[in-house]
């Protein structure tokens, strides 16, 4: 991937106990605090309904926040709301308008949305670096699924926006497409694009960010650097297959988290920190064992991924708001 973002300069954005509570009473932002880097891709993750769609709404003037303060570039959002606007940039979920429009114009049109003179060599640098080009004269209506979302980046950067949304970019693509648009956003960052993408993809959150946010029932739960999360909450587990069956934990493992599954035939570790003691921990077992003339066939080795965290915050979040 690129290059790190500049964690130094001044925020792009700042929500300050950003809140939405919608007409019926659902508060689908909880006092929401998120400072944005410049230059960074923020992963904004979430189960369905946590409230990504309505955080992207606010900040980009779709929805109406009951509550808090949100400053993009400098300007309160609020009062000041046009002089950001035309940096920011969204391509959202969906493809709701344009649909008997060609490639060309529905781009071109984009541009001239946000008061920008006409620059036909832009647009067929975008429409080029997406793959488009060939397709530049085709009815929106007529493209594939793919396409058509590649048409929406392509508005969204007609208007070189420097903080740009992706509303869960890769949804519903296939897997060639997902890192053909992961290599397209990365493209995007390197020219100094500062870019928050929300996504139900943890495998695209790992890919892709530089930091994580995890929000559920419109809290945000955790915001940390990928892989500070990944080493703060990561774990390994290990299962030793045993050539014969232990009726009980021999004493030299007491201080290990260890258990014994599968009628004794298994011996199981979980801990760590995702800063490598785990597979200290591992190695360390494994000598134990041999030393105590315990014999194993095999050791399988699994460091937790950025999935396993997120599992595991939503179902502590779930268990807290429970008790
Ligand atoms: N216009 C609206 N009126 C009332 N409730 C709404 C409205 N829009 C969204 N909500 C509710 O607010 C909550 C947050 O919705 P939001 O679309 O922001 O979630 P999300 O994280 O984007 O979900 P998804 O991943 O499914 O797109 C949900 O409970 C949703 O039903």
């Amino acid at each position: 991937m690129t290059s790190a973002p500049d964690t130094n300069s001044e925020p792009i954005l700042e929500l300050d106990g950003l809140t939405k509570v919608y007409p019926g009473g659902l508060t689908a932002l909880d006092h929401v605090d998120l400072s944005i880097r410049r230059g960074e891709i923020f992963a904004l993750l979430g189960p369905n309904g946590a409230g990504k769609t309505t955080l992207i709404g606010a900040v980009c003037g779709l929805v109406r926040p009951s509550g808090g303060t949100m400053r993009a570039f400098g300007h309160d959002l609020s009062s000041d709301w046009r002089k950001a606007r035309s940096r920011i940039g969204l391509v959202p979920q969906e493809l709701s308008t344009d649909m008997f429009e060609t490639v060309w114009r529905a781009v071109s049109y984009s541009r001239g949305l946000f008061g920008l003179a006409p620059d036909k060599a832009r647009i067929e640098e975008v429409l080029r670096s997406l793959s488009l080009w060939d397709k530049r004269d085709e009815q929106i209506r007529a493209l594939s699924g793919g396409m058509k979302r590649r048409v929406l980046i392509a508005k969204a950067m007609a208007h070189e926006p420097d903080l740009l949304f992706l509303d869960e970019p890769t949804a519903g693509v296939d897997v060639e497409l997902r890192k053909d648009m992961w290599r397209q956003i990365d493209a995007m960052r390197a020219r100094g694009v500062t870019i928050i993408l929300t996504t139900h993809y943890i495998e695209e959150a790992e890919e892709m960010a530089d930091r994580v946010g995890i929000i559920d029932k419109g809290r945000l739960l955790m915001v940390d650097d990928k892989d500070a999360i990944m080493k703060r909450l990561g774990r390994t587990e290990a299962y030793f297959t045993l050539s014969e069956p232990l009726a009980e934990m021999p004493a030299m493992l007491a201080d290990y988290p260890v258990e014994l599954a599968n009628g004794g035939r298994e011996l199981c570790y979980r801990g760590g920190d995702g800063t490598g003691k785990g597979k200290e921990d591992v190695a360390e077992i494994a000598k134990l064992l041999t030393r105590a003339g315990i014999d194993f066939a095999g050791i399988d080795v699994r460091d937790s991924t950025l999935e396993d965290i997120f599992v595991s915050l939503l179902e502590n979040d779930h268990q807290e708001r429970a008790a």
